[in-house]
């Protein structure tokens, strides 16, 4: 067997959770098995190779493709892909010395680093669960139980533990949505674990992980509490506070960790300490709610288009649009959090030019966070060195930009409003300077590194045909990729004078250089040959280049101190010892200056790596006042207004908007009628009638969403809007098959609304649309009715409930019209209905009125959809005939029916 086939098949014994690659000179390789799977998921050819006698499949893909394929594999395909590199055993051998190969990573889809087929807008969480192991006598846990829940994204460094009850276990992982969750190995194996019943529930990819032997006396500590509350911690130093993890909560950390340390290898960071998510303050929105609101994705595609997030992005950072991802999926109870993040959003609402400014400053911003987690996980070049350097200048320009803003403020009005200042102060006051970073890597990196330079070099374009493409450095792939020009085109990315030893290899270069160049001009003189010159190449070494050879040639090639090595009708190249041993001087000198400048980028790197917890900071402020310029901004093209915000129940939106709903109309050249929704002491729950396709879903929607925006911080689309902050938001819309858990759409229904009637509180707000429509009319409006009498009597939350039985009103005590009576007189009545026409056309005016439609025009629909004419008329035939008081649609008397459908049939209405 070659020593390729045994490390191949050492390989795969020790990892057969893993598609094997192998790096194999300029290729990535599968054999064995696995090559047959492999060529199939890539759609690439099948091939053999023979091994000790043997023909073995394999299949392979060129370097650059790594990254095409890795998605493939990881992402699309959900498989672990063990990476194995090969290093050259001797630099000075080169390839001849031969190579050593090791597995450096698995990559999981829960461990992407800078895969560049990331999503740079969306965080890429790992998440680990623990469970505790025995709750009760029969080994179950109790609803009440808590487990510990710890979350990474490995290629940004966010990290955050929380403690959490059981139930409430879907919610939180539908709100972080992780790429990937992490569970002990017993937990993985029994599928009736609560845990592991509802992550596959869910469809999360789930992977096992032994937990390890650490020492449960190890107490584990979080650098701070509450995940994304910059704006309201007025103290800087309670940045700093540190907090003990709970049981679970450092328990789940170790599980991650090993998971970590099992897979990211030779490429496994130093970790931060996570930060405690705080399980209060947050407005819980339940795994149903946040998936049927769309508020970060669409349920149909899955994707971000069309959901809410996309239609209010105006974030221009990538780690600014992470964050408002995360606000938005767990908006603030907290009316000090809140008004804090309105302020500073009414703050540059009201400066168009100071929020013109910063946003063009921060699109100057690399992504500082994934940045600087690429070097502490030990990758990235010289460009990252100057993207942190641009950052802290972006960071400092913002600061001076905000000071000129105030004292201009200052100058024009005579004094300053100081709290319209506040909350950006407190927010800007804790940017760190990091001015030492940046000059030191300004002064180390040459300005050439600093941007991707092309080579200057004459020699290099002429011979660029002769390049070998495969640089040495390739086998190294932990180390910047620097590649030197042969002999004149560098791109040296670190100055001379950063060492002493640089100092002199440049000076040693730079002699030799000169040396060259007056050899030239010497040989081009003493042989009467311009077009004579000293060159490099892989092909022919350092060698002499007669480019008119016809003019040049001649006293050259009666001098035996020149060799011929190729020579052609027009040019001719030769071998020139003194030549020669210069070159080999010049080369020498080059790798040494590389190896210099690769010592000379680790330093850098650690140095940045001292200033990890400052650089996130500021990349956490810079994602911060990103979000609060877009909210502004939004406000400022969509027409948003500045909600107040009560901590009572009044709730009064006038002339509210669905933020999605009304950009999709505007697209296609229709405007959205706005509609007011009051809930107020006496009326907090509201139903809602009206034909099929007349917007009550959409105005259901469109008040839950005003709340999750303002109280994420954001304006609202409305006219005006007083918000009671809500708890939580419940909703039951949308048809929700889960064919998956075995479960009908009318036992989800009901699922959901059991969830609701259970969990909503008196400052939650709850939406539901047509409950019970899944079954009989009579078991429906039962339902319908009930569900509202547990809503007014039990839950007292504020409540909107479209419905197509009209009949409620009338169970409701609606007399009026418009109220309920007895206990349900805080039921209001609402409806929205179709203009008809003269020709018999009509349209929607999804204008709500006080009052109850007791016409669904649900025909009108079918019509519209394009059910054949035949139908409609029968249909509308049997409509007239329920509506005749001696048939009636609730008769339960069937001979009635029975008459009626024979009667529908011999008419001859087709
Ligand atoms: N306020 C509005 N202004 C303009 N167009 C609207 C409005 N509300 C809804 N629409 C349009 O009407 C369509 C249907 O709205 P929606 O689904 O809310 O109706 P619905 O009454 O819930 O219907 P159904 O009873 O059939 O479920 C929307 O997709 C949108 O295009």
């Amino acid at each position: 067997m070659t020593p390729l086939a045994k490390e191949v098949l050492d390989n795969l014994a020790k990892f057969p959770h893993c598609i094997l690659l192998t790096r194999v000179g300029q290729f990535y390789e599968s054999y064995f098995s696995q090559a047959a799977e492999v060529a199939r998921i890539l759609n690439i050819k099948l091939a053999s190779k023979r091994w000790g006698g043997e023909r073995v499949p394999m299949c392979g893909f060129p370097l650059m493709h790594l990254s095409k394929y890795l998605k493939v594999l990881v992402q699309d395909n959900n498989r672990f892909v063990a990476m194995c590199e090969e290093f050259m055993k001797s630099r000075i051998l080169g390839p001849k010395g031969g190579f050593n190969r090791r597995v450096t990573r698995i990559v999981t889809p829960g461990t992407l680093i800078d895969e560049p087929f990331l999503n740079q807008y969306e965080n890429n969480y790992l998440l680990s669960v623990y469970a505790p192991s025995s709750a009760d006598s029969d080994g179950n846990l109790g609803l009440g139980d808590s487990v510990g829940l710890a979350w990474i994204d490995v290629s940004t460094g966010e990290f955050f533990a929380k403690s959490i009850a059981i139930s409430l276990l879907r919610d939180e992982l539908v709100r972080i949505r992780p790429k990937e969750i992490v569970l002990e190995q017993s937990i993985f194996e029994d599928s009736a674990h609560p845990v592991r019943r509802t992550v596959a529930e869910e469809k999360f990819f789930v992977s096992p992980i032994h937990p390890t032997t650490q020492s449960q006396n190890d107490v584990l500590f979080a650098e701070r509490i509450g995940s994304d509350d910059l704006t309201s911690q007025m103290e800087p130093s309670a940045l700093t506070f540190k907090i003990a993890l709970t049981e679970e909560e450092s328990q789940a950390v170790q599980l991650l960790t090993a998971f970590l340390h099992a897979n990211l290898l030779e490429h496994m960071p130093r970790l931060p300490s996570p930060s405690k998510e705080a399980t209060t303050g947050r407005m819980q929105i339940d795994a149903h709610t946040i998936k049927s609101l769309e508020i970060c994705e669409t349920i149909r595609e899955g994707s971000t288009a069309g959901s809410l997030l996309n239609s209010i992005k105006r974030t221009v950072t990538n780690g600014g649009t992470r964050l408002l991802a995360r606000w938005i999926s767990s908006p603030s109870v907290s009316l000090k959090e809140i008004n804090s993040r309105q302020s500073l959003v009414a703050f540059f609402y009201a400066r168009p030019h100071l929020r013109q400014d910063l946003s063009e400053m921060l699109c100057e911003l690399e992504d500082s966070a994934r940045v600087v987690q690429k070097l502490l996980l030990g990758r990235g070049d010289h460009t990252d060195l100057s993207a942190i350097s641009v950052g802290v200048k972006v960071w400092a320009s913002i600061k001076r930009r905000l000071e000129l803003e105030k004292r201009m403020e200052a100058q024009e009005k005579g004094s300053l409003k100081d709290d319209e200042w506040v909350s950006l102060d407190t927010l800007v006051e804790k940017l760190h300077s990091l001015r030492v970073l940046s000059n030191r890597i300004e002064a180390a990196l040459s300005r050439k590194g600093t941007a991707s330079v092309a080579s200057t070099s004459q020699d290099f374009s002429e011979d660029q045909d002769d390049h070998d493409p495969e640089p040495e450095d390739e086998a190294f792939p932990a180390v910047p990729n620097f590649k030197p020009n042969y002999v004149t085109g560098f791109n040296w990315t670190v100055r001379p004078e950063f060492s002493g030893q640089l100092t002199a290899l440049h000076k040693t270069l730079s002699d030799c250089l000169d040396r060259r160049e007056r050899l030239e001009q010497h040989l081009q003189a003493k042989y009467n040959a311009p077009s004579l010159t000293l060159r490099s190449s892989p092909g022919y070494g350092m060698h002499v280049h007669i480019a008119k050879a016809k003019r040049d040639v001649a006293k050259i090639r009666a001098e035996s101190l020149f060799i011929p090595i190729l020579e052609s009708a027009s040019t001719s190249n030769f071998f020139l010892q003194e030549w020669s041993q210069l070159g080999a001087q010049i080369v020498q000198t080059t790798s040494e200056i590389q190896m210099a400048e690769r010592e000379a980028f680790e330093i850098l790197r650690e140095e940045v790596n001292e200033h990890e917890t400052n650089i996130r900071r500021n990349a956490r402020i810079t994602d911060e006042l990103d979000v609060t310029i877009a909210f502004a901004s939004l406000a400022h093209e969509m027409h948003f207004v500045r909600p107040v915000l009560r901590e009572d129940k009044f709730h009064h939106i006038v002339n509210g908007r669905h933020p999605t709903v009304e950009l999709g109309l505007l697209a296609a050249g229709r405007t959205f009628v706005p509609n007011t929704v009051a809930f107020m002491a006496d009326s907090p729950l509201h139903v809602i009638t009206g034909p099929n396709m007349a917007g009550k879903s959409t105005l259901l929607r469109q008040t839950a969403l005003v709340s999750i925006l303002a109280q994420t911080g954001s304006f609202v689309p409305a006219d005006t809007a007083e918000v009671g902050i809500v708890d939580a938001i419940f909703s039951r819309v949308g048809a929700n098959d889960d064919l998956f858990r075995n479960r009908s759409t009318f036992m989800v229904e009901m699922m959901e609304t059991a969830d609701i009637l259970s969990r909503a509180t008196p400052n939650s707000l709850v939406i539901m649309d047509e409950v019970g429509r899944g079954t009989s009319v009579q078991d429906g409006l039962a339902i319908a009715f009930a569900t509202i009498h547990h809503l007014i009597t039990v839950n007292k939350s504020r409540a909107l409930f479209a419905t197509h039985f009209h009949e409620l009103a009338d169970m409701l005590g609606c007399s009026d019209g418009e109220r309920g009576d007895g206990i349900f007189r805080g039921v209001r009545f609402f409806y929205t209905d179709v203009d008809e026409m003269e020709d018999g056309y009509f349209a929607y005016s999804h204008r709500l009125k006080p009052g109850v439609n007791r016409d669904s025009h649900g025909l009108k629909v079918a019509e519209l959809a394009g059910m054949p004419a035949s139908a409609v008329t029968v249909a509308r035939a049997a409509i007239h005939s329920f509506r005749d008081p001696t048939v009636g649609l609730l008769s339960r008397d069937s001979s009635k029916l029975r008459s009626l459908g024979r009667t529908l049939t011999e008419s001859s209405v087709f």
